[in-house]
Order: structure tokens, then sequence, then C-alpha cells
């Protein structure tokens, strides 16, 4: 695992597109795995940017995203389908047919889940996989469990990961309880790995991530058996590992 020590958000949001940029410039038709959350919003802006300016662009790019809540239909405002296209696909050259995300509308968890596998398997899988991490260490929506997860799976979203994604809704009541998300192991198979993290919030995570036991009570922690992962995170994230 490599660490970047960044300033803050802004810095973060900087390098992790630098490195999501150094990706598609050297190979075009990248296949990249997109997460949602507050901690990658910078990274789609600097990204946007850069397209305009000719920088980079997106043409030939396909995209996977990590999760989306169950029983969310992709124009819902809270659906993570509909966050990926305004903060990001809406404002690039991707065709947006080449854009995945988990079905979030298909109440059959067998169906949303194979097709979903299906689907990134036949890609070959992830060149370069974008995460944040849940306070509770979660990867995607892989919550804390007894055992690491495989493909994609439907999961009851813990009492920490409601609260913690409430304040994106009007009312609390309206956060969904379930969601679909790739698996811990499809995860895995991703060629790269670029975990962001900021905030003191954040702190015990990574601690747990970085030096933790590996545990699949910490999910993220899987990520310290990866050959490819660099950990961009700012003072207040690092604050809690040794020596940082
Ligand atoms: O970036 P945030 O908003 O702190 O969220 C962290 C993680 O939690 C999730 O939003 C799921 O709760 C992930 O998609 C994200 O990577």
């Amino acid at each position: 695992m490599k660490l970047i020590r960044v300033k803050d958000y802004d810095d973060m949001s900087r390098k992790v597109a630098n490195i999501i940029s150094a990706q598609v410039i050297l190979k075009p038709n990248s296949v990249l795995g997109l997460a949602t959350g507050t901690t990658p919003i910078g990274a789609y802006k600097q990204l946007i940017d850069w397209y305009h300016k000719g920088d980079v662009d997106f043409a030939e790019v396909s995209t996977y995203n990590l999760d989306e809540y169950r029983g969310l239909t992709g124009d819902d405002p809270q659906s993570y389908r509909y966050f990926m296209n305004t903060q990001f696909f809406d404002h690039v050259d991707i065709d947006k047919a080449n854009t995945h995300v988990p079905d979030g509308s298909n109440p059959d968890i067998e169906e949303a889940c194979s097709s979903y596998d299906k689907m990134v398997k036949d890609a070959g899988y992830v060149d370069l996989q974008l995460l944040g991490i849940g306070r509770n260490g979660h990867i995607g929506f892989n919550e804390p469990a007894d055992a690491f997860s495989k493909g994609t799976q439907c999961v009851d979203l813990t009492e920490s990961t409601i609260e913690a994604n409430s304040r994106l809704f009007d009312d609390p009541e309206d956060v969904p309880r379930q969601a679909y998300t790739m698996g811990v192991q499809t995860i895995m198979n991703a060629r790269m790995i670029v975990v962001a993290a900021t905030g003191e919030d954040k702190a015990q995570a990574v601690h747990d991530m970085v030096f933790g036991a590996v545990t699949p009570q910490c999910p993220a922690s899987i990520l310290q058996l990866h050959t490819n992962c660099v950990v961009v995170a700012d003072d207040a994230a690092l604050s809690l590992c040794p020596g940082q």
C-alpha cells in the first residue's frame, strides 16, 4: 500500500484526478471503477475542468460504479446513478451507454447481482478503481461482516452508514435500508486501486485499513493485500496512523 499525504480536500481532489487522468491518457479505453459519496466530488469537478481545457477526454472510457440503493430508480435524485450523471457523466464526452451502475430498481436480487457481475467480468474487470471509505471501514457498501464478500450482493446497511448518509436526505427515514454493491473480491480484481479519504471522521477507518489486522470487520483492510493500491489522505484522516 502506498500512502500519499495531502494538505486538504482540494489537494486530495487534484491528486486523485491526476491519477485518473494519467490512467485515461495512457489507456483511452480504460475501464474505470467509480465511487459516489462526498469524497470524489472534487476529483470529478477537476476532471470536468481538464476535459473542458482539452487535457483529457472520456470518449472511449467505460465505467462501473460500486453501488446503488435498492429500490431507487436512476432518475431519483437520491440514487447513485443520478449522482454520477449530474456530478460527472453529464459534463464530459463519455458515452452514457458505457456507464454502468447496479440497477437499484430491479427487485430481483439474484438477477440484479448476477447481471452486474457478468457485465464487470465481460469488461475484463476494472483498470482503476476509485474508492472512498466509510467511517466503519466499508468499501462500496460492503459493511463489516464475518466474511469478505465475493461478487455483487444485496446488503442491509448498518445504522452507522444510514446515519452518515442521512445528511443527503431531507428525512433520515427516507434513507434506503438496503443496497446493491460490488463485492470485495471484484474490487480486489481491479488492476489499480485508489482510496481517497479526508477528515477526522475517517481517521480510525484509515488507521484500521492501513495498519490493522486484515479482517472482514474492516472491509477496507483487505486492500493491504492488493499489489497496486494507493491511499490519498489528508493530515486529519492520517492523524491516528503511527509515524504519519
Ligand atoms: O465519501 P463519503 O460521503 O464519506 O462516503 C464514503 C463511502 O460511503 C459510501 O457513500 C457508501 O456509504 C461509499 O460509496 C463511499 O465511498
